[in-house]
């Protein structure tokens, strides 16, 4: 089209010459007879021109209007000439500036990781069209689409390095974490497949079992402890006993031998103020011998004797200080149970959660197996819950949940167990229950539930239960029992809710 254009600029400044020469011809008069000269023909190339520019709106590049057969003609054709020239020029740069913009935006598109197979194509076919009237649209079109491109890239990009930082991070946390055994093992694994990167996908249920993970751990090295801490502390009572017995003989042995030091003292004494009052020389001079061998013994049976009081008093501290760690170890050991009940502990609820459930549910299992007592599993689901959270909000829901946790808990025996499963459902252990009477304490306990008087916003409302609720059979396991209580739970709700259904 540029070139066109030009053709029509120089066809134009042709015609300016000729337009000029008809002009001084028409101010001169015209010879007799002589008809006045035809200026070049314009009709054809006003044609041409309106072709190029149907519709143009653009100021600079506005077609000159039709020239007139006037004086002063040239002059205004050649204005118009001048500013057709001015803006064919600028039309000429901008269509460069597009061509580099549209080159550059081709070759990162190229380079995007980003780029289908269909974009290849759909360069290919912009090369065919250029020179089309939509071009502009085409180039706007490829810059938002390079943009967005751009975008993708910068997210991509943003993402991978806060991926590479959770990768690391997890791997850092992992190291930090000295867990033993199959524990330890399955860390390991995890850490291995961090090293060779995870798909960001794979992160969260990642994130999800080293939680589970070090949970356990925990709760295994709790139990590791506190069984060392029995056994330390039993050992600690055998030391203690053994160190008292090995005192309280030492001390006898001690009373016993000073006891016999000054007996025999007394009787040397005895025998000195003896031999002073006798006459035989020689006799006396030999058992003075004896005597001062004697004494000797003496002096160093009493050292014997300062050393061995030295050690009792130091046996006495020992006995002191194994006293004083028993104390310690007991106390450690009962906020180490405190701790380990907490773990069990649902945190808005304060009755059980659903780990201690799996716990006691294993052993009520077992006995189950041992004995064939009657063992219920009951799920009891707070109905249309969502509605109270939706109406009074979520602070009201938990004081709902509260309240109904407390008032399952007291409505049961010492010897059932109850525990909040997750959300709004708990689940009831009855074991030894009567199965003739079974739906008597899950008959009460929907009654007082839908008895307790809730008040939200000054408004009386009132919650039900439904409760699903089975008996472990021959051949159960805790998982077929849970999924049948689970069934019945889904009846009750299908049923109209406020029901207990026992399958
Ligand atoms: N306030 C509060 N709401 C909870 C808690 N845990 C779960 N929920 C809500 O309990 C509601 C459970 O809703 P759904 O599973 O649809 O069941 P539902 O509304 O009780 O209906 P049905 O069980 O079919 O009768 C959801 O709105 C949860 O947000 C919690 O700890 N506190």
């Amino acid at each position: 089209m540029l070139m066109e254009l030009a053709s029509v600029i120089e066809k134009l400044g042709d015609m300016l010459p000729h337009l000029r020469q008809y002009e001084g011809q028409v101010a001169m008069p015209s010879r007799a007879g002589q008809p006045p000269p035809q200026p070049a023909p314009l009709g054809s190339l006003l044609e041409h021109w309106q072709k190029l520019f149907p519709g143009q709106k653009e100021k600079s590049a506005e077609p000159p209007p039709p020239p007139r057969s006037d004086t002063g003609l040239a002059a205004e054709f050649e204005q118009l000439l001048e500013r057709l020239r001015h803006a064919a020029l600028l039309f000429g740069r901008k269509q460069q500036v597009d061509g580099q913009k549209l080159q550059q935006a081709t070759r990162e598109l190229e380079q995007s990781p980003f780029r289908s197979a269909h974009t290849d194509n759909l360069l290919a076919e912009l090369v065919r069209l250029d020179g089309d009237d939509h071009q502009p649209h085409i180039w706007a079109l490829l810059e938002y689409y390079h943009a967005a491109l751009r975008q993708l890239v910068e997210q991509e990009r943003r993402c991978q390095s806060h991926h590479h930082e959770l990768c690391a991070k997890l791997q850092q946390l992992i190291d930090e974490l000295h867990f033993s055994g199959e524990i330890g093992d399955e860390l390991g694994k995890i850490q291995q497949k961090l090293l060779q990167q995870v798909s960001i996908s794979a992160l969260p249920p990642l994130c999800l079992r080293l939680i589970e993970l070090t949970i356990e751990g925990c709760r295994q090295e709790r139990q590791n402890s506190a069984t060392f801490l029995l056994k330390l502390n039993e050992n600690l009572g055998e030391m203690h006993h053994n160190v008292a017995i090995s005192l309280s003989e030492g001390q006898a042995l001690l009373d016993a031998r000073t006891h016999h030091g000054h007996h025999i003292a007394g009787e040397l004494r005895a025998i000195g103020e003896h031999l002073v009052s006798q006459s035989n020389a020689r006799l006396k001079e030999e058992i003075e011998l004896r005597m001062r061998s004697i004494t000797h013994i003496m002096a160093q049976h009493e050292r014997l004797q300062e050393r061995e009081q030295s050690l009792l008093n130091r046996m006495n501290a020992m006995e002191q200080q194994i006293n004083e760690l028993k104390n310690e170890t007991a106390q450690y050991r009962q906020r180490l149970s405190a701790q380990n009940e907490k773990l069990f502990i649902d945190n808005l609820t304060q009755i059980y959660n659903r780990a201690a459930m799996e716990e006691r549910l294993e052993v009520e299992y077992r006995r189950w197996l041992r004995h064939q007592d009657p063992l219920c599993i009951a799920l009891l689901d707070i109905d249309h819950f969502k509605e109270i959270n939706d109406n009074y909000g979520h602070l009201a829901g938990d004081k709902a949940l509260r309240l109904i946790a407390r008032i399952i808990q007291k409505s049961l025996r010492e010897s059932d167990f109850v525990a909040r499963f997750g959300g709004e459902e708990f689940v009831i252990l009855l074991p030894g229950v009567n199965p003739d009477k079974l739906e008597k304490p899950l008959e009460k306990l929907r009654e007082q539930i839908k008895n307790i008087p809730f008040r939200f916003k000054d408004e009386r409302v009132t919650i039900t239960a439904s409760i699903g609720a089975t008996l472990l059979r021959k051949g159960d396991c805790t998982t077929s029992a849970m999924e049948r209580a689970d069934q019945a739970l889904y009846q009750a709700k299908r049923a109209g809710r406020n029901q207990i259904v026992v399958a």
